[in-house]
C-alpha cells in the first residue's frame, strides 16, 4: 500500500534523490537552477533543427569526451546552447548515426576490454545489505508469483545458490546486485535449465538481468568446454545469441548493460541498430564510418543486440548469419510481434538460417502479453513455462497515478501548473526529471517549443530526430540538464533512467499497455513515482481499463473517471487488459476459448499457430496499434 503524500512532494522527494546522485554530473550545469530562464544564446526552432549540416563527419567508431559544438549547430540537448556535460568518458561512439558499433567494449587491435565500471584500481567492496542496491527489495517480498508449464525448476533466494561463473559473479556484485529480483529468482533457474520461458514481470523489476545472465553464463560454459568458433575476421558473423528490442535506444541500454555483466567473461557484445532517415543511411552506409565498424564487427561477436530492421538489413547482405544461434531473446516481446514488427521477426526467426525451436533457447520478456501475442508467441517456443511476476500488465503500486480531467486547449497550462508547482517544491530550486508523453512527433516539438520558450528547459525525442539529436536528448534528460524531456511512445518502453519523479500522459496513449509502460519509466527498482494523466472526452475508450487498471494498483479512481467507464462501450481491440485483466496475466494455453482445436499448447512448438484467427487479432487493426491516421509510428 502506499504512503501517500501530495504529487509535489513526491517528485520533490525524488528530485532530492536526482540531485545527490547527479550532483556531479550536474555541476555548474545551465538550466536547472532556481525559477528563472536560463540563458539560451544559441536556441534553433523545431523546424530547422533535423539539418544536419552536409560538413558533419561521420562519426567515429570511437570517440572520447567530444567539444561542445559538434552537434549540429546547437550545443546541448537542450538546443539552447547549453555546454554540454554529458558524455561519459570512454563511452564508444557507435555514431550518433546508428549503424553498428561495440559501444567501446573490445579494444579489438589487442583485445584489451575497457572496464565498463570503471573501477580499475580493483578494490573492490561487496555490499552489505543494507547498502543502497537500488531495489527496494522490501517492495517485493510478498509479489505474487505463478508459473505453467511442465517440471518447473524450482525459483532460487540467492545469487549464490546459481552457478553462473566467477567472472559473472564478480560482475553482479560490482554492479552492486546483492540478490536477485523476483523475476530473476524464477526466471534465471528455469533459463539455466535449458528451459524456453515467456516471462511477464513488472515495469523495472529486472528483466535485462534475467535473461543476460543464463545468456552470458551458457556462452563461458560453451568457452570452458572448448566449442569450435568460426574464424575471426570473415565476412559473415556467427553470434551465438540474439537479442532484440524494439527500439535503438533500448538497444542500446542492453548492450550497456551486457556489456557490464559479461567484462571479463570473454564474452563479446556487440549492438547494430537502425540510425538517420533511410536516405542518409543509404549515404550513410558508404562512409567509412559504416566499414570500420563493420570491420569491428568482424573481429568477433558472441552476443548481437539489434533492432529488428537493422538486423534484416545485415542478413540480407550476408553479413551476419544466424546458423549458431543457441539462445534467443525478444524484450518487449508483445511489441516485438504485434501488427509493427511482427513480419520482421518472423523473418528473422524463421525464414532465415536460425534453428528451429527446440533447438535454441527462446525467451520472451515483457510487463505486458495480451492473450493474442501469447498465442503468436507459442509459434517461437518449444515446450516452454509461462511465468507471471506481481500483476501483470499492471502497473506497480509504487507508482501513484493521478488521472486529471483537463481540455484540450487546456492542456498546455494546465502542464504549466504543474511544473511550477513541482518546482516550488523542488529541491534547491531544481526541477525533478519529468517525461511528458504525447502523441504526434510533430506535438512533440511543438510542446518542447513552447516550454521551452516559458521557462522550463526541455528537450524531446521521437523519430524524427536524427539518432545523434536522440541520443544526446536522453543524455542531456539524464543528466538534469533539461529536466522535461516531451515524448512520443518511442521512450515508452524498456528505457531504465534514474531518478524520473513524474511521468506526465499529456496526451494518453490508446492502448492500456502502452499506458502501463510509459508510467514504467518511474517508480524502477523499488522507488516511489508519480504518473498523471490527461483525460477528457477524446479519451473515453481509456476510461475502463485506466479505472480497472488503478484499482488493481490501489489508486484512488476519481468519481468522474468510473462514471465515464460505466458509460464506456467495453470489448474495443485495443483496451484488452493483458492477460486477460486478472493478477497473473494469464498462460493463455490455460484458457479454453485459446485452445480450440484441442490442440496440447503445453506442448508449445509450432502448434499455436492462428495469426489472423478469429481470436480478433489482426482485425480492426490489430493490437498495439494505436496510432491515428496520419500519425507515423514512433517505433524503429
Ligand atoms: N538484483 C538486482 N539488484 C539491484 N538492482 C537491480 C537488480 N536487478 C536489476 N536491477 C536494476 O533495476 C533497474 C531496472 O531493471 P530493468 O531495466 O532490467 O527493468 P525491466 O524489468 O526490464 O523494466 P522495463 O519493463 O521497463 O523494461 C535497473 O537499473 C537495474 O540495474
Amino acid at each position: 500500500m502506499n504512503t501517500r503524500t501530495s504529487w509535489a512532494d513526491l517528485a520533490a522527494n525524488s528530485a532530492a534523490e536526482s540531485t545527490k546522485a547527479g550532483s556531479s554530473a550536474n555541476n555548474g550545469s545551465v538550466g536547472t537552477t532556481s525559477g528563472n530562464a536560463p540563458t539560451r544564446p544559441t536556441y534553433v526552432p523545431p523546424h530547422l533543427r533535423n539539418r544536419v549540416p552536409s560538413s558533419d563527419p561521420p562519426a567515429a567508431a570511437y570517440s572520447g569526451p567530444a567539444s561542445s559544438n559538434d552537434r549540429s549547430g546547437y550545443g546541448g540537448g537542450s538546443r539552447w546552447g547549453v555546454p554540454r556535460n554529458d558524455y561519459r568518458g570512454g563511452y564508444g561512439s557507435g555514431g550518433g548515426r546508428g549503424g553498428w558499433g561495440n559501444r567501446g567494449g573490445w579494444d579489438r587491435g589487442r583485445e584489451r576490454e575497457v572496464n565498463p565500471f570503471g573501477d580499475d584500481d580493483e578494490t573492490e567492496q561487496p555490499p552489505s545489505e543494507q547498502e543502497n542496491t537500488g531495489i527496494n527489495f522490501d517492495a517485493y517480498e510478498d509479489i505474487p508469483v505463478e508459473t505453467s508449464g511442465d517440471n518447473v525448476p524450482p525459483p532460487v533466494n540467492t545469487f549464490a545458490e546459481i552457478d553462473l561463473g566467477d567472472a559473472l559473479n564478480q560482475n553482479i556484485r560490482r554492479c552492486k546486485y546483492v540478490k536477485p529480483t523476483p523475476v530473476q529468482r524464477h526466471a534465471i533457474p528455469i533459463s539455466l535449465a535449458g528451459r524456453d520461458l515467456m516471462a511477464c514481470a513488472q515495469t523495472g523489476s529486472g528483466k535485462t538481468a534475467a535473461f543476460c545472465f543464463p545468456i552470458i553464463s551458457g556462452i563461458m560454459k560453451m568457452q570452458d568446454q572448448g566449442a569450435q568458433r568460426p574464424p575471426r575476421g570473415a565476412r559473415t558473423v556467427y553470434p551465438l545469441a540474439l537479442i532484440l528490442s524494439p527500439t535503438r535506444e533500448l538497444s542500446m541500454q542492453i548492450h550497456e548493460e551486457a556489456r557490464k555483466f559479461s567484462y571479463q567473461t570473454g564474452v563479446k557484445v556487440v549492438v547494430a541498430y537502425g540510425g538517420a532517415p533511410i536516405h542518409q543511411q543509404v549515404l550513410f552506409m558508404l562512409q567509412p564510418f559504416a566499414v570500420a565498424s563493420l570491420r569491428e564487427l568482424e573481429r568477433g561477436v558472441d552476443i548481437l543486440v539489434a533492432t529488428p530492421g537493422r538486423l534484416v538489413d545485415l542478413l540480407e547482405r550476408a553479413r551476419v548469419s544466424l546458423q549458431m544461434i543457441k539462445y534467443l531473446a525478444l524484450d518487449e516481446a508483445d511489441r516485438m510481434l504485434d501488427m509493427g514488427f511482427e513480419p520482421q521477426i518472423r523473418k528473422i526467426v524463421e525464414q532465415m538460417d536460425m534453428p528451429r525451436p527446440g533447438l535454441r533457447q527462446t525467451m520472451l520478456f515483457s510487463a505486458t502479453f495480451p492473450k493474442e501475442i501469447q498465442r503468436l508467441a507459442s509459434d517461437f517456443l518449444s515446450t516452454y513455462i509461462f511465468l507471471a511476476v506481481g500483476r501483470v500488465g499492471s502497473s506497480t503500486d509504487l507508482i501513484v497515478q493521478r488521472v486529471e480531467f483537463v481540455y484540450e486547449p487546456d492542456k498546455r497550462s494546465h502542464l504549466m501548473d504543474l511544473l511550477h508547482a513541482q518546482r516550488a517544491n523542488g529541491v534547491q530550486g531544481k526541477q525533478a526529471l519529468t517525461l511528458v508523453f504525447v502523441e504526434t512527433k510533430k506535438g512533440a516539438d511543438s510542446l518542447e517549443h513552447w516550454l521551452c520558450i516559458n521557462g522550463f528547459p526541455a528537450t524531446s525525442i521521437h523519430g524524427d530526430r536524427s539518432q545523434q539529436e536522440r541520443e544526446q536528448a536522453l543524455r542531456s534528460f539524464k543528466t538534469g540538464n533539461t529536466p522535461i524531456l516531451v515524448a512520443t511512445d518511442v521512450a515508452a518502453r524498456g528505457l531504465d533512467i534514474p531518478h524520473v519523479a513524474h511521468v506526465v500522459n499529456f496526451d494518453l496513449p490508446n492502448d492500456i499497455d502502452d499506458y502501463v509502460h510509459r508510467i514504467g519509466r518511474t517508480g524502477r527498482a523499488g522507488n516511489s513515482g508519480l504518473a498523471t494523466a490527461f483525460f477528457n472526452e477524446g479519451n473515453a475508450s481509456m476510461a475502463r481499463p485506466l479505472s480497472e487498471l488503478m484499482l488493481e494498483a490501489n489508486q484512488e479512481v476519481p468519481d468522474w473517471l468510473s462514471r465515464f467507464a460505466s458509460r464506456a462501450s467495453f470489448g474495443g481491440g485495443k483496451n484488452r487488459r493483458s492477460g486477460g485483466g486478472r493478477f497473473g496475466g494469464r498462460d493463455f494455453r490455460r484458457d479454453s476459448s485459446f485452445n480450440r482445436s484441442n490442440s496440447d499448447y503445453y506442448g508449445g512448438g509450432g502448434s499455436g499457430g492462428g495469426y489472423g484467427s478469429s481470436a480478433g487479432y489482426g482485425s480492426s487493426g490489430g493490437y498495439g496499434g494505436g496510432y491515428g491516421p496520419g500519425v507515423t509510428s514512433a517505433w524503429d
